[in-house]
């Protein structure tokens, strides 16, 4: 059994597997004559194979305990997929980079802030939707179309918080 301890979200850390979808670290414009800042494309929305198409959907998630016992991780090679909470809900994010085999070395735990979303880039390993505290409605954008697009990866880890 791996453990891991989650450590903060940041841009920096998770950009082996993807992108942090947050007003507050992003670059923005003024549109609709000043009233609203644009915060553009934050992240890149992956759809790969035949019939694909990107879809959005809302996930309303149970909380978790911690620590977070796993017995596997996902992912999905055919497309990306991008996680944001709608009332700052905090999450427990588990990812790896992309590959056919999982070096325990390079599993990284982190936990966000409630303001953070992620994207999963296409075929990063992770941990299926985690959220802390209370029941967690997301908004989720990731691939339709054919074929399968999520493969499991058998990894015993133990994900705690220093709180
Ligand atoms: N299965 C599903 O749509 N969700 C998972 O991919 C997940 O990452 O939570
Ligand atoms: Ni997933």
């Amino acid at each position: 059994m791996l453990e891991l301890k989650a450590e903060p979200l940041t841009p920096k850390a998770f950009m082996p597997f993807g992108e942090v979808i947050d007003s507050r670290t992003s670059d923005s414009f003024p549109i609709n004559t000043g009233r609203t800042q644009r915060h553009h494309d934050l992240a890149r929305v992956e759809t790969l194979g035949e019939n694909a198409r990107a879809l959005i959907s809302i996930f309303v998630s149970q909380p978790i305990r911690v620590p977070l016992e796993l017995s596997f991780l996902e992912r999905h090679p055919q497309g990306s997929q991008a996680f944001m909470p709608l009332h700052e809900e905090r999450f427990i994010v588990v990812v790896a980079p992309p590959g056919d085999e999982i070096d325990p070395d390079d599993v990284r735990a982190f936990v966000t802030d409630g303001r953070q979303g992620v994207n999963y880039r296409a075929g990063t390993w992770h941990a299926i939707q985690s959220v802390l505290e209370r029941e967690g409605e997301f908004l989720v954008v990731d691939r339709g179309g054919e074929g399968s697009n999520c493969d499991e990866y058998p990894i015993e880890l133990r994900i705690t918080l220093d709180e």
